[in-house]
């Protein structure tokens, strides 16, 4: 039985805010037709976080950007569905994914200023923010502003509502544009590597807010990093990618605790541990695949250390164990020979 048939036979399960079914989005490029997303599928409900991790180039953040209708001229999602509240967004046309975007969807980049103009108070934005979307007084709507901002742990926030951009540190721009985010209640947010560039400190405030944020308001987030060690405090569940496909996928302990690909056991023996000096740091050997040149099995067959002569066909994501009768998500992998490798679990780390 498949993963697909195996999560659509859960009982009762609450209808999820965002289903991505079978997405594929390729990019023209001179060198040729770039298939970035290669069949991409997951559930996300409400008040929930996915970690969308990988490394460079795995295809996190084309997805994200596929998902919010967010592709440039030379990107587009070739097959698949990608449902929020029901409806299929990869045929909703440009006009109608941008009313959507900065209201029930929202996106954070890891560049704050790809939200913020340099050349507008905080408050002329987040203003505009809210009047392209929704009606309420000016003084309701500052009123809101504030609130929002101190919501995101911004200090004095009437004073940093007459600011400039540049008149903030990077922190607190990037907590500016979340905060922007946030204006309209959304009820899907992708993050897309927004603490990344920022101080281990301020990281980890703000990963403590947005974990906040999503208990209080249900917000359903999607939070793409390369790093396991950030998203392991933050999200319900894990998808791994490889090459633009989930090769793993599953609650957070399943995943950190059990991992089964070999190509997740690569990410969390790679990750530096507070017994380090027991345990050296492990390196997942050879390059990632030139997505023009696929191999036609198992993209990570490569560089597998348990690669055997039938991963040159394509494994599906299967279930790790039978499923059970919760709603929770079912662990899956996408491999022929999945094992566990206890001395690499979140546990032993
Ligand atoms: N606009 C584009 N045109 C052509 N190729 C693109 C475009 N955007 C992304 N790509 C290619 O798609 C692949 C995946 O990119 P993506 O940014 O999704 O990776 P990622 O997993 O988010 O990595 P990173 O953490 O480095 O951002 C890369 O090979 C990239 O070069």
């Amino acid at each position: 039985m498949s993963h697909d048939s195996i999560a659509s036979a859960l009982p009762h399960e609450a209808a999820p805010v965002l289903e991505v079914k079978d997405l594929h989005t390729q990019f023209d490029t001179r060198a040729g037709v770039l298939p970035v997303v290669n069949g991409v599928g997951f559930r996300l409900h409400k008040g929930k976080v996915l970690g969308l991790v990988g490394e460079s180039g795995s295809g996190k953040s084309v997805t994200g950007f596929s998902i919010m209708g967010l592709l440039d001229a030379a990107g587009r999602i070739s097959a698949g569905e990608v449902l929020f509240q029901g409806q299929d967004l990869a045929k909703l046309d440009a006009r109608a994914l941008r009313s959507l975007r900065g209201n029930r969807m929202a996106m954070i980049f890891q560049d704050p200023m790809a939200t913020l103009n340099p050349v507008l108070r905080i408050d002329v934005q987040m203003l505009e923010t809210i009047r392209a979307h929704r009606r309420m007084g000016k003084l309701e709507a500052l009123e809101h502003c504030r609130k929002t901002l101190a919501r995101m742990g911004i200090p004095s926030p009437a004073e940093r509502l007459k600011a400039y951009p540049h008149q903030l540190s990077g922190g607190m721009r990037q907590r500016v544009a979340i905060a922007i985010a946030l204006l309209n209640d959304p009820e899907l947010i992708i993050a897309d590597e927004p603490t990344t560039a920022l101080d281990v400190t301020i990281q980890a405030q703000i990963l403590s807010e947005m974990q906040q944020l999503v208990r209080e308001t249900g917000t359903a987030m999607i939070w793409i990093s390369h790093d396991l060690s950030v998203v392991a405090g933050l999200a319900d569940d894990i998808a791994v990618m490889y090459a633009g496909r989930i090769v793993e996928h599953g609650s957070v302990d399943d995943v950190l605790d059990n991992p089964q690909h070999p190509y997740t056991q690569g990410l969390i023996g790679s990750l530096p541990s507070a017994n380090q000096r027991q345990r050296r740091l492990q390196q997942i050997s050879g390059m990632a695949p030139n997505l023009l040149d696929l191999p036609p099995g198992c993209a990570f067959a490569p560089r597998c250390p348990r690669a055997q002569p039938r991963c040159q066909e394509p494994p599906a994501l299967e279930p790790v164990a039978a499923a059970g009768d919760t709603t929770a998500t079912v662990h899956t992998v996408r491999c022929f020979f999945p094992g566990a490798a206890p001395e690499l679990s979140r546990s032993a780390a």
